[in-house]
């Protein structure tokens, strides 16, 4: 079966949720959650240093300091320098975060209630357990100065659950913000570490279950995104198949000035194997074919929406927000085929309650990929307001327009209209280019053509998009000028190494 190839999807708890989970697992757990929290943060932490040194924990009033008590007393054990600093009052710290005190001091630690500076040679880590998941308030006075002199050693910076002034719900920085090289996160993945700020200010993200199998406790609103969630998808074609087999998707879009967005998505869609794809530009006299790519057949877009037999519709790349626009986009929703609107589609979709109702009601749920401007005008909204809270919005938008929804960014959050969503984790920056959306339109649009649920092609191409660009940047090296026609080759290799495992991947059979 592929799905053996496949990491599970793991669960993504909010602030509640993780809470949820402690307050079921937190009794009679032997030994206690902090100090399996502690003891495998003190594991990454020795292989950061790789050898003797000094080390600096930064503790906080709660129970992430709590933790850092413990890291201090491993590392101690194990040999190293370690310094702690701490402006709390011992005893106003909860239980476990006092027990863990306790034990630093019984073990001959001391605390500073001043940050030490640091010694000769510099430190060799810095540990950040100031705040976790109970971050109230954006940090100030002390803290704020604390974090803004840790974030200054040149050297591997620790964070522990999740870097201290980060909302863990949003992912938004409250203010100083802990930059941490490496994060190393307890019991579940919260939203905050995967989406907005997170990704930046965790470094390299480890998860640490310690022992706890959180959905066995309480059940996750929120999921990551691996190919584990469409692997029942990824089978090889059937020898007997034909180009029927694999549908036709057609993109719609195209307005004078912007044919390349159409073309961009056309393209995409050739590459991941839809049986034919058919482009519809609102002005077709600008190009007759994609000399580039003449396997695109081109329509006028009327002539495309009335065509028989199309069994799926990616509306907007590049389709401005005109009269026959509208026409269009009112006409692609009251077809039975699949459909996904993207970019003008959505613009106009947001300026018009009839076409958000008619959305609303169509027999299979569309798929709408707003990047946050345009969720904001779905929404009645600011981008600001939508960026405060990604995975609320992109629920709301979903529930209002019972539609698979992706609001795209870093950490593109998907949303099913019951309101379970997911956080993606491929792609990187060099993807914030004009054409690089179209190009997710396209995909989407074969993976419908090819017979998917729109759930199923949803995730699936929103990761394939991702990987891709992960992809070519990491081959040519790159931080910026990611060209948006470069993707989709690159999602052809990626999408069809899932469905034909390398010979490493293969099962070995049994040596006799
Ligand atoms: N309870 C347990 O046994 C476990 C707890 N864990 C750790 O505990 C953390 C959560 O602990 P807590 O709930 O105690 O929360 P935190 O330790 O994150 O912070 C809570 C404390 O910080 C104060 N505070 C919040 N925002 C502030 C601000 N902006 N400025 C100044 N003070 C502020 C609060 O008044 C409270 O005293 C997790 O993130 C994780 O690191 C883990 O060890 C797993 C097990
Ligand atoms: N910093 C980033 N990290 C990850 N993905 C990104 C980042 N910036 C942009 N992307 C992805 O690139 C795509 C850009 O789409 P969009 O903003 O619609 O651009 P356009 O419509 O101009 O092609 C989205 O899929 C988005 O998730
Ligand atoms: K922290």
């Amino acid at each position: 079966m592929p799905s053996a190839r496949f990491a599970p999807a793991r669960p993504i708890y909010p602030v509640a949720g993780i809470r949820a989970v402690e307050a079921r697992a937190l009794p009679g757990a032997v030994p206690p959650l902090m100090e399996r929290a502690g003891a495998a943060a003190a594991a990454l932490a020795l292989r950061l240093l790789d050898g003797p040194g000094s080390v600096l924990v930064a503790c906080g009033p709660g129970n992430n300091g709590g933790d850092g008590f413990v890291v201090a007393r491993h590392l101690k054990a194990a040999g190293l320098r370690v310094v702690v600093a701490f402006a709390g009052e011992p005893a106003k710290l909860p239980a476990d975060a006092s027990a863990a005190h306790a034990a630093w001091l019984e073990h001959g630690g001391s605390t500073s209630a001043e940050l030490p500076p640091p010694p000769p040679g510099g430190w060799n880590l810095v540990v950040d357990a100031l705040f976790g998941i109970g971050l109230q308030r954006p940090l100030e006075g002390r803290y704020a100065g604390w974090i803004a002199t840790l974030n200054a050693q040149p050297c591997p910076r620790l964070a522990l659950d999740i870097p201290s002034g980060l909302d863990a719900d949003s992912g938004r920085r409250l203010g100083p913000c802990f930059a941490a090289s490496h994060t190393v996160s307890f019991i579940a993945l919260k939203p905050g570490l995967l989406t907005l700020d997170g990704p930046d200010q965790c470094g390299e993200l480890h998860l640490q279950e310690i022992d706890v199998d959180a959905e066995a406790l309480a059940p996750a609103p929120g999921h990551e995104i691996t190919p584990a969630l469409f692997a029942g998808r990824l089978a090889p074609r059937a020898r007997n198949s034909h180009k029927g087999s694999y549908g036709d998707a057609a993109l719609i879009g195209g307005a004078p000035g912007m044919v390349g967005a159409a073309i961009l998505a056309g393209r995409a869609a050739a590459n991941l194997g839809a049986g034919r794809v058919l482009v519809g530009l609102l002005d077709p006299a600008t190009l007759p074919v994609d000399i580039l790519r003449p396997e695109l057949m081109f329509r006028s877009a009327p002539e495309l929406l009335a065509e028989a037999g199309i069994a799926a519709f990616a509306v907007g790349p590049g389709l401005g927000q005109s009269d026959a626009a509208w026409t269009l986009v009112h006409a692609a929703i009251a077809l039975p085929a699949q459909l996904v609107l993207d970019a003008d589609a959505l613009n106009l979709v947001a300026r018009d309650p009839g076409l958000q109702a008619a959305l609303a009601h169509r027999s299979r749920p569309a798929v709408l990929t707003p990047h946050p401007a345009e969720a904001a005008r779905l929404l009645g909204s600011t981008t600001a307001d939508v960026q405060a809270d990604r995975i609320a919005a992109a629920c709301r938008m979903a529930g209002q327009l019972k539609a698979w929804v992706v609001l795209k960014g870093c950490g593109s959050i998907v949303a099913n209209p019951d309101g379970h969503w997911w956080i993606n984790s491929s792609g990187n920056p060099a993807m914030a280019t004009a054409g690089i959306g179209d190009v997710l339109s396209g995909i989407l649009a074969a993976l419908l053509a090819r017979g998917w649920d729109a759930g199923e092609a949803l995730l699936a191409a929103v990761h394939l998009h991702g990987l891709a660009g992960d992809r070519v940047c990491a081959a040519q090296g790159l931080d910026s000028g990611l060209l948006a026609d470069e993707l989709a080759p690159a999602a052809r290799a990626c999408f069809n190494a899932w469905v034909v495992p390398s010979p490493a991947d293969a099962p070995q059979r049994p040596t006799e």
